[in-house]
């Protein structure tokens, strides 16, 4: 199927870690002379090998690259680029526990990076969105649409509950308003979202996401042929919700920050909602080349068994805040 095969080339499968020091900065590498992307500075690690598991792999590249041992590791974020020359399917973990003290064991150069100071640095392009992804929150909550029963108050009550839950990513659905409801829904929206720090994508069009105040937008994934790069600059978060492997591949090739992924769209004339389908969801997400959110029916407390199918976060509605 178009999009999951490379058009050409080699594909690699690469793990690499997120380990942190004690105030919370990260450790990258520089890539050394004469390797591929020379001179960038990347998360460690290195190709997985015949028979290795991902976490075995990477437990190798850590102690070979930097003399550390790990301890324990979670999957946190999985994407597939596609350079001129090979495919690279990258698996990145979150290092909990490590030890030892790291020291470049291929004489590259090493560094403690804060989160924010990572995008002043050189890194490899597929490492654009991953760098981004750090300030997201992987639980995304999607209002009621304004529209449902209870109208614009209860989705403000159901946001204030998600943000008492702690929740600091958002997307407002409010297509069905008329300007001046939506004016007036935008502002006390944005204020709940200022007050807790949270940031959130306006459902609808680039330039009406930028009027009401929002942090960013999120685009229809059969609409993202239109477009003939990313609507707005890098200061905006700019979203899709993907159905399909072209989808998410556009969505690359615009260089937008992350999707939502809803596999299985073969929903009409069923009788209700239909089972996650996470055979399908692992399979998109080997072909993403942004970070996923899966959506479906899913809470929350999904986040591990996404995360472990190449997923990054959990987007939805319901069990997100108090349900009407
Ligand atoms: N480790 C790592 N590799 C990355 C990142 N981003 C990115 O595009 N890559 C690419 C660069 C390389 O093509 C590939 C990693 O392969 P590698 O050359 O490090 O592999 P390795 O450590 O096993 O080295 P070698 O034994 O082949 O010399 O993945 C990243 O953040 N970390
Ligand atoms: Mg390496």
């Amino acid at each position: 199927m178009a999009g999951e095969t490379p058009d050409s080339g080699e594909l690699i499968e690469v793990v690499a870690g997120i380990v942190r020091d004690d105030r919370g900065r990260i450790l990258l590498a520089e890539r050394p002379a004469g390797k591929h992307l020379a001179g960038t500075w990347e998360f460690p690690g290195g190709k997985r090998e015949p028979g290795e598991t991902g976490l075995q792999a990477l437990a190798r590249e850590m102690a070979e690259e930097l003399a550390i041992s790990v301890g324990s590791a979670r999957p946190w974020l999985a994407l597939t680029h596609d350079y001129p020359e090979l495919t690279v399917r990258l698996q990145l973990y979150a290092v909990d526990e490590w030890s030892g003290e790291p020291e470049g064991q291929e004489g590259q150069a090493l560094q403690w990076v804060g989160e924010s100071d990572m995008a002043l640095l050189p890194m490899p392009a597929a490492d654009r969105p991953i760098v981004r992804a750090f300030s997201l929150d992987p639980r995304y909550a999607i209002t009621p649409d304004s529209a449902a029963p209870g109208g614009p108050e209860e989705l403000l009550r159901w946001t204030r509950d998600c943000l008492d839950r702690g929740i600091r990513l958002f997307q407002l659905r409010a297509t069905s308003l008329d300007p001046a409801d939506l004016r007036s829904l935008a502002r006390e929206f944005g204020r709940l979202m200022v007050e807790s720090g949270a940031r959130w994508l306006l459902d609808g069009d680039p330039e009406l996401a930028v009027q009401s105040g929002a942090d960013g937008v999120q685009l229809p994934g059969e609409r993202l042929d239109e477009l003939s790069g990313r609507p707005l600059g890098g200061d905006f978060l700019v979203a899709a919700s993907c159905r399909n492997s072209a989808e998410l591949a556009r969505a690359g090739e615009l260089a937008l920050d992350f999707v939502t992924l809803r596999p299985g769209s073969a929903a009409c004339g069923h009788q209700g909602p239909l089972p996650f389908d996470w055979e399908e969801f692992a399979r998109l997400c080997r072909c993403s080349p942004l970070p996923v959110f899966a959506l479906g029916g899913l809470l929350p407390g999904d986040l591990e068994r996404v995360r472990e199918r190449g997923g990054f976060g959990v987007a939805g509605t319901h069990g997100f805040g108090a349900g009407p």
